[in-house]
């Protein structure tokens, strides 16, 4: 069969440039020699005799004698494949003998087995040798399997998730192209489509960035793509009531530029406004299609990462709807790390990856968000733990007053759930028949072969070495460089096995962003200097819908997957790995640790130590027990990975959110006040000055605006921390009306109220001021005022003013001025309080924030 020769073929060149090697005298390091007797060399020869039909390889030494030619290495190949054959013989016809004692005595005759095919080894070389002298708990501790609600209770949700950076679609995801897009966008395109298919699931909706940048497909410009599942069934027949998965586009930010994710920060809001509109209009849509009276509002807006969260954080406040969030990395760890790397300051670090809006993105989130989904109990116990926002031990405490129906005193921490991602197994799962590989060894034909192999073959000398796989975005903290410096710094390794770098696609380096241009650089240069021209794969393009095939590779050369990233968060790779038959290498920070708890198929290594990487990997590869002991762990645990249980345990905790009435929908007369007519809002924020000046501030203002030529298109807003009926008494005398302005926001922030007349004409009616009802129950939500309420009392107290040796008190609760939502206090001498700033009686308000 071609497909067999091939790998005949290469075994045998392998062997003979194995033992060309050991001539040039390249002595293996002593810790991997102290290993005993193993050798690359053997390996092979192990690798044709045991995996290969006699008769193919009495063909292959054919071959060799047809093509015999003066040269020394056809002379030896030759008189190598005739050895071979006559070993494959010889033990075939002692495997014949043996085969009815193995019914008595199995143990020792594999042992015989092993030993016999370890002389036979023996015997080829012999005449050369001359020449060539937690608790399971641990990563589902918080599953909810048995108590919850069970998802098939649940109706027609409608869930929104969030992820703005990086390259977003359904097909052909271009994993790798750039720092942005990598597992992230693989996580939530494939966790989008999961949901859709769960029971109970109406409609999912992706909301990321629309691009329409030069040099970018046009796909990432379409409004809305409908995302088909991995079961394909997404046609609306099959899909039944449900509505499907989406990824919409909305624009924001600078219109044909793509935006990096430090760049994002600024268009945040623009983004907001953007999505709100279409979650309201979707919502309604929703509500009609399935025939209820009132929208369906998200019964969840989940952020991905932190600048989705601030976006999530803003659309859950004024939509007042549960919130969400998935941290992927988190910036404090990445801080930590760049900065123990010593490469560049905390200002510097700061400049590059702009950490700090992620950091106070993510408190942002923490506060926001009822439900925190992470990855693994170290991203909970190590990383938000670092977080202003959660403490672990305050959380439980806080969870059990909550249960007791205790006062938490306004104190609130979001609930913490590890729910690992899942992986695809769609069409790859048959592939996994371990049987039918081992029975078959070469299951199709080298025709049939998946393209992508002969693009990463062409780059070796020996194609069927053992291949040490990586795939990982080019960014300097996968630590691609370690891992290169490690195989070609160690000798036995290079004659082991091979390496395949899967870093992206790329045209052309000097077009790459520079960071990715920076590792592809390095890259190269380490091959150049250890010279493993022959023994490294670097292909420029794959397909998404490769990778797999990769990884099967990979295992098809009893390879090995490796992930030696400083740090990881979680590492997809590892369980795309492991489903597809593939032993691993990792790091041991960060989340592989508990995934190598569940999956037990590789070994963890210190990402910093370039021999121990070596060694693991060496280890690995030539200890065929524990590689197949790996592989077939990694099988059999991949379905603790799977996105359908990570879905089930989702939404039965979204089924838990307390309800929060919806800010929009039903209240059709605020709908009606001129505020949602206007296209610009003028909003005149003013406290801390004399009435006088107050009066005289407001009106020069409005005069002001009033000469710019404005339209009926623009309103105004007064913002201060007065009451409604002092702002009443305070524009009326003055001669304004009220009426003057759209809103009234009062009781610094905490109350919005609309003026309008109460009859027919400005002259027979009253003036009325409603409630803006929404913000109200914006402001409810988690109020903690009373507990505030007492510590500012006690605090009050304390602020004296000292004359000789009596004391007065300086600051008192001023009930008159304040609100349910704001605790107005009034200083006697303001000339000794620092911390507030003060009003024009003297008096100070505050309201908790959200
Ligand atoms: O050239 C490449 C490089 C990567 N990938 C794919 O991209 C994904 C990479 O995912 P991962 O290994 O998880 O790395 P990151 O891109 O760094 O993902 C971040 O986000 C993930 C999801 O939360 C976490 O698992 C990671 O720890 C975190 O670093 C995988 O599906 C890879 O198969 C490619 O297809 N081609
Ligand atoms: O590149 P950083 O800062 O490490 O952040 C990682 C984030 O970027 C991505 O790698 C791109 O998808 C995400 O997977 C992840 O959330």
């Amino acid at each position: 069969m071609a497909g067999n020769d091939n790998w005949i073929n290469s075994y045998l060149d392998a062997i003979l440039d194995a033992g060309k090697a050991a001539i040039g005298g390249d002595r293996p390091s002593l810790l991997l020699r102290e290993r005993g007797h193993f050798s690359p060399a053997r390996y092979f020869v192990e690798e044709v005799i045991t995996g290969y039909d006699e008769t193919d390889l009495y063909k292959t030494w054919l071959r060799a004698n047809a093509m015999r030619s003066p040269q020394e290495r056809n002379t030896r190949l030759e008189n190598m494949t005739w050895r071979i054959w006559n070993l494959a013989r010889k033990k075939k016809e002692f495997e014949k003998e043996e085969a009815c004692r193995m019914l008595k005595r199995q143990p020792e005759t594999e042992k015989a087995r092993a030993d016999a095919t370890a002389d036979m080894s023996e015997d080829l070389f012999e005449g050369e040798k001359g020449e060539d002298a937690g608790d399971p708990s641990v990563a589902y501790g918080d599953s909810t399997t048995g108590s919850s609600p069970k998802t098939s209770s649940i109706d027609k949700l409608y869930i929104v998730l969030i992820s703005l950076h990086g390259l977003v679609r359904g097909e052909n995801m271009e994993l790798g192209r750039d720092s942005d897009t990598g597992g992230q966008v693989k996580y939530v395109v494939e966790l989008a489509k999961a949901l859709s298919s769960s029971p109970g699931v109406y409609r999912v909706d992706l909301l990321t960035r629309q691009i329409l940048a030069p040099n970018f497909d046009r796909s990432y410009g379409e409004p809305a793509e409908l995302l088909v599942s991995t079961s394909g069934k997404n046609s609306k027949q099959e899909r039944g009531e449900n509505s499907g998965a989406y990824i919409i586009r909305i624009p924001f930010g600078p219109k044909d530029k793509y935006l990096a994710k430090e760049q994002l920060w600024p268009f945040i809001q623009e983004f907001v406004d953007g999505a709100l509109s279409h979650i309201v209009k979707m919502s309604k849509a929703i509500g009609e299609e399935i025939g209820f009276r009132h929208p369906v509002w998200p019964a969840v807006i989940h952020g991905h990462y932190a600048s989705a969260g601030i976006a999530a954080a803003l659309l859950s406040g004024s939509l007042n709807l549960p919130m969400a969030f998935t941290g992927h990395f988190l910036g404090k760890d990445k801080l930590e790390g760049l900065l123990k790397q010593g490469r560049q300051t905390r200002e510097q670090i700061n400049m590059t990856y702009k950490i700090m809006c992620r950091i106070e993105a993510e408190e942002l989130s923490l506060d926001a968000s009822e439900i925190v989904i992470a990855s693994t109990r170290q991203e909970i116990e190590e990383q938000w733990n670092l977080y202003d926002g959660f403490e672990v031990i305050l959380a439980r405490k806080l969870r059990a007053r909550v249960k007791r129906g205790a006062n938490c005193y306004g104190r609130f921490m979001p609930r913490m759930v590890i729910i690992p991602p899942g992986v695809e197994f769609g069409h790859i799962i048959h592939d996994f028949d371990m049987d039918s590989e081992e029975e078959n060894p070469n299951p199709c034909p080298a025709s049939e072969d998946p393209p992508i192999w002969s693009q990463i073959m062409r780059f070796f000398t020996n194609p069927r070495k053992p291949m040490i796989l990586a795939v990982a975005r080019p960014y300097p903290e996968k630590n691609i460089t370690t891992l290169v410096k490690a195989f070609g710094e160690c000798r036995p390794l290079r004659e082991l096995a091979n390496l395949t770098l899967i870093m992206g696609n790329r045209e052309a380096i000097s077009k790459m962003h520079n960071m990715s241009a920076a590792v592809l650089t390095s890259v190269l240069t380490l091959i150049d200097e250890y010279d493993l021209y022959g023994q490294v794969a670097y292909p420029k393009h794959h397909k998404h819908s490769e990778v797999p095939d990769i990884y099967r590779l990979a295992a098809r050369t009893k390879g090995a997957f490796v992930n030696v990233a400083y740090f990881e968060q979680f590492g997809v790779t590892l369980i795309e790995a492991a489903m597809n038959g593939l032993p691993i290498i990792a790091t041991k920070n960060g989340a592989p640790v508990e995934i190598n708890q569940v999956l037990n198929n590789g070994l963890l290594v210190d990402p910093h130590d370039q021999n121990a990487i070596a060694d693991a990997l060496y280890k690995l590869l030539s200890d065929k027990q524990l590689w197949s002991r790996c592989r077939e762990n990694g099988l059999k645990n991949i379905h603790q990975f799977s996105w359908p249980e990570h879905c089930k345990n989702y939404l039965s905790r979204i089924l838990t959110l307390g309800p929060r009435s919806p800010a929009i929908g039903d209240r059709e007369e605020q709908i009606n006040t001129p505020i949602s007519r206007r296209n610009h809002i003028i909003v005149i924020s003013v406290d801390s000055v004399s009435k006088e000046d107050l009066v005289r501030i407001i009106r020069n203002a409005i005069e002001v605006i009033h000469t710019q030529n404005m339209s009926d298109s623009t309103g105004f807003v007064l913002s201060t921390s007065l009451t409604i009926s002092e702002i009443y008494s305070l524009l009326v005398p003055a001669g304004m009306l009220p009426t003057d302005f759209d809103a009234f926001i009062c009781n610094s922030g905490s109350n919005i109220y609309y003026p309008s007349y109460s009859g027919e004409t400005p002259n027979n009616s009253k003036i009325t001021f409603a409630l803006d009802q929404n913000h109200q129950s914006h402001i409810e939500y988690r109020w903690g005022g009373e507990g505030l309420r007492k510590y500012l009392v006690k605090w009050a107290t304390s602020v004296v003013e000292r004359k000789g040796r009596t004391e007065r008190q300086i600051i008192f609760e001023d009930p008159e001025h304040s609100s349910t939502y704001c605790l107005a206090f009034r200083v006697v001498n303001p000339n000794h309080v620092l911390v507030f700033t003060l009003g024009n009686r003297g008096t100070q308000r505050c309201s908790p924030r959200r």
